[in-house]
């Protein structure tokens, strides 16, 4: 047994090295030049092999990080590209193979990367996946002008480098090739189990003889100018649209495939159709729009410059064979999840690892017998404690109990280091999804200046020093932990954090610090008053001050079902705005802003509360194998871009998180927004599930009719836009709700008929 972990292990090591070494052979520059000659051809072979041994001997997540950093190196990018990468999720090449050109090229726009880094990322990225195909179809399938033949440097026998049998279809003169695993070092599907068949669709290039103007058009490979003139420099797919150099020609691959933009245009219009009502904005109605148009358009996405306006194929070059492959073993972040997935032909089991299945957790109120469970304990608790303190435990007054002062305990907590500066790094880091907060986004005299003990210290509260009200101590439990009432001179609310999310005990209070950080310097009128915090032993938590309306925003609008008038909306939404504002001032998220999260103090005022906790960590505690417990209608806030980050493979020492921002924040603010103007929660009906998967396809949810006016609609949709950078501000969002016109207008009904605008048509 030790032996074969050895052997493993040694394949593994000399995989590596036999990768690197083929990479130091050539260069990216003259493995990407278009012509290329037959020294230059091997070595590509050489290289194309070793990659795709590598991952044929069952690497683990980190060794196919590791694999995947070598190559992007290799390709040009530094380690800062490759950062910003991962955090998008593109880990391992299966991710990288799950996006489609124009997605890896908003990536690269957004990472910053710099044109010629961007260039060799696209065009390398296209010649891996040709490489990739040819190998994973096997040696009968290679065509020999276009795809290189097998493996010219000796095989690296592995327990899973069985040759893979790639049975292949003929339809009406479309390849349909029955998908073989592109999963790491996992056993190839039987053709007889569920697997996916892959378009396969030849290009039919073309060559105009007529004078084509083409100034701003790249080749879809190099990313070069087309050029334009009589020349035949370049040649059209009439399938797929991709417009490619003559000479490059040769290495894009014989497959230009169902795009995943058809697959998600299909989709989009399947999910239309059944729906019947889906919100009318002319970019989204199938039958108004250009193919070109991909159905869901990334986020950031830049236009393609050699679309076609008049095509009626989209412009995205296909990635072939993307669709299908057993994934249980693969990341299969971000993109993968985005793949078209028949819906009726399998079960959520087997992709699981692409798309995470949203349960919802229990015990978002308390029963009555959870209260009475909760008294009935905290009752005892004070009895034993009096019966064997030295009387610090004693029952005050009626219907409190006063916890045992434990000095032990106390000087524990006074003792508590501040949180350790690497640990404040990764918050730092991971505050915003991976794009750094500037370091002074801490106060740094409270957090690491020479103050930060004692600053940790005035915030600490002795949880023994809290009295608990008896009769009804809980107020609610929420997915992780449950608030009491409790008494720390004056009424307050005690929150109790569940930290079984950190299985290393000793790091708990650590990370404890870490999350509560954002409250210690936080004073506005509308953000839950913080007292202090607590750690002893196993408790963890922290003191806010009673909300007095005894109600969140959410109770108000889907329990008590409240009619909130214009001008009272309209004062929420400010105050709301005000507050999460104040936050990204202070550079801190919400991450999880909710009707839930906003506490109604009175009719004039709420507070925001549980801002900074969610994390990925979180989420993802309790483990489950395909998905996460989230609380009701968790999904109806995540934005597009966090729907399309969750992957059901996150480890907990991963330093990775969802990729909050602020513009997730205004995008949660828009759901809310939406509750209070319907009285109703989007996609109240929908499973969870196939929430995320709408808003990974670009779907926004249906307005019902309700009476409000343009300007409100415009600010849904402006929260809700699926480009991040196309939201607004909490501090636009705030003047637009200045500028809202006082009164409902009134609209009168003509006397004669007229064409009525529908509300949708609005957006
Ligand atoms: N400061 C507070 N004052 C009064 N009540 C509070 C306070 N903070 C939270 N609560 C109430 O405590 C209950 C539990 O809150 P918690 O934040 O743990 O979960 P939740 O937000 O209701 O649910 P979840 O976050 O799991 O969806 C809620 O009913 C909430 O309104």
């Amino acid at each position: 047994m030790h032996e074969t972990t050895t052997d493993t292990d040694n394949v593994k090591t000399e995989a590596v090295r036999h990768l690197k070494e083929c990479l130091k052979l050539t260069s990216i520059n003259r493995f990407l030049t278009a012509t290329y000659d037959e020294e230059a051809k091997n070595l590509e072979r050489q290289i194309f092999n070793a990659v795709h041994q590598m991952t044929r001997i069952g690497l683990n997540d980190r060794e196919r990080r590791e694999i995947n950093a070598i190559w992007f190196t290799f390709v040009g990018l530094s380690a800062q590209n490759i950062r910003h990468l991962e955090i998008c999720s593109i880990t391992d090449f299966n991710s990288l193979f799950g996006i489609t050109n124009q997605e890896l090229r908003s990536l690269a726009d957004r990472g910053r990367l710099d044109v010629e880094t961007k260039r060799k990322l696209l065009q390398s990225t296209v010649i891996l996946q040709n490489h990739w195909n040819a190998l994973q179809q096997g040696p009968q399938k290679r065509e020999p002008t276009e795809i290189p033949p097998g493996p010219s440097t000796p095989a690296i026998l592995t327990p899973n480098s069985q040759p893979l049998t790639v049975p292949q279809l003929s339809v009406t003169g479309v390849k349909m090739i029955q998908s073989s695993s592109m999963g790491f070092g996992t056993t190839p599907k039987s053709p007889k189990t569920s697997s996916r068949l892959v378009h396969a669709i030849p290009h039919k290039w073309h060559r105009s003889t007529k004078f084509r103007f083409n100034g701003d058009a790249v080749c879809h490979f190099c990313q070069r100018p087309l050029g334009f003139g009589f020349l035949n420099a370049w040649e059209k797919c009439r399938s797929c649209k991709w417009k490619v150099h003559t000479q490059c020609k040769g290495r894009v691959g014989d497959s230009c495939g169902l795009t995943p933009d058809h697959l998600r245009f299909l989709f989009d219009k399947l999910i239309q159709e059944n729906n019947g009502g889906m919100w009318k904005d002319p970019q989204s109605v199938p039958g108004s729009r250009s193919m070109n148009e991909p159905a869901f358009q990334f986020p950031d996405a830049a236009i393609d410059s050699s679309s076609s306006t008049n095509s009626s194929a989209p412009s995205t070059p296909a990635l072939p064979n993307i669709i299908g492959g057993n994934t249980s073993s693969l990341t299969a972040p971000y993109r993968s999840e985005r793949r078209f997935l028949f819906p009726d032909t399998e079960s959520y089991s087997v992709h699981g690892s692409r798309l995470p299945i949203l349960v919802i957790s229990e015990g978002d109120h308390p029963t009555s017998s959870e209260i009475q469970e909760e008294s009935v304990y905290q009752a005892r608790v004070a009895e034993d404690e009096a019966a064997t303190s030295s009387g610090a435990g004693n029952i005050e007054s009626e219907g409190t109990i006063v916890g045992n002062q434990d000095s032990v305990g106390s000087q524990e907590v006074e003792a508590e280091a501040a949180p350790n500066p690497d640990v404040v790094d990764k918050f730092n880091k991971r505050a915003d999804g991976g794009f750094t907060w500037e370091r002074h986004a801490w106060n740094m005299s409270t957090i690491r200046g020479p103050n930060a003990q004692a600053s940790w210290n005035e915030v600490t509260i002795q949880f023994e020093s809290i009295e608990f009200n008896r009769q009804a101590p809980i107020i609610g439990r929420g997915r992780f932990g449950k608030v009491l009432r409790g008494f720390h001179y004056g009424d307050v609310a005690v929150k109790v954090y569940d930290m079984n999310h950190i299985s290393d005990e000793s790091k708990r209070a650590e990370e404890f610090k870490v999350e509560v950080s954002a409250y210690k310097n936080t004073r506005h009128d509308n953000i839950a008053l913080f007292l202090g915090y607590f750690m002893s032993e196993d408790k963890y938590g922290m003191v806010m001050s009673l909300s007095r309306g005894n109600q969140s925003l959410y109770t108000m609008l889907h329990v008590v079902r409240e009619k909130l008038d214009l001008a009272t909306t309209r004062k929420i939404a400010q105050q709301i705005c005000q507050g999460v504002s104040y936050l990204h001032t202070k550079k801190i998220l919400h991450k999880d802003l909710r009707t839930k999260n906003i506490l109604i103090e009175s009719k004039s005022k709420v507070v925001i509360t549980d801002f900074g906790i969610l994390s990925m960590k979180r989420l993802a505690h309790p483990r489950r194998t395909y998905g996460y417990m989230t609380s009701k209608f968790w999904a109806s806030y995540i934005s597009p871009e966090l729907a399309m980050s969750l992957r059901t493979d996150f480890d907990e020492y991963e330093s990775d998180d969802l990729p909050f921002t602020e513009q997730s924040d205004v995008y949660a603010f828009g759901t809310v927004w939406f509750e209070m103007l319907t009285g109703s929660m989007p996609f109240a009906k929908d499973h969870p599930h196939r929430v995320i998967h709408a808003k990974s396809l670009g779907i926004r949810a249906c307005l019902p009719n309700v009476k409000c006016t343009q300007e409100m609609k415009e600010l849904l949709a402006s929260c809700w836009n699926t480009n991040p950078r196309d939201r607004p501000t909490f501090t636009d969002i705030s003047s637009k709700l200045t500028s809202l016109p006082k009164k409902q207008r009134v609209n009168r009904s003509p006397s004669f008929p007229v064409m009525m605008k529908s509300y949708e048509s609005t957006f």
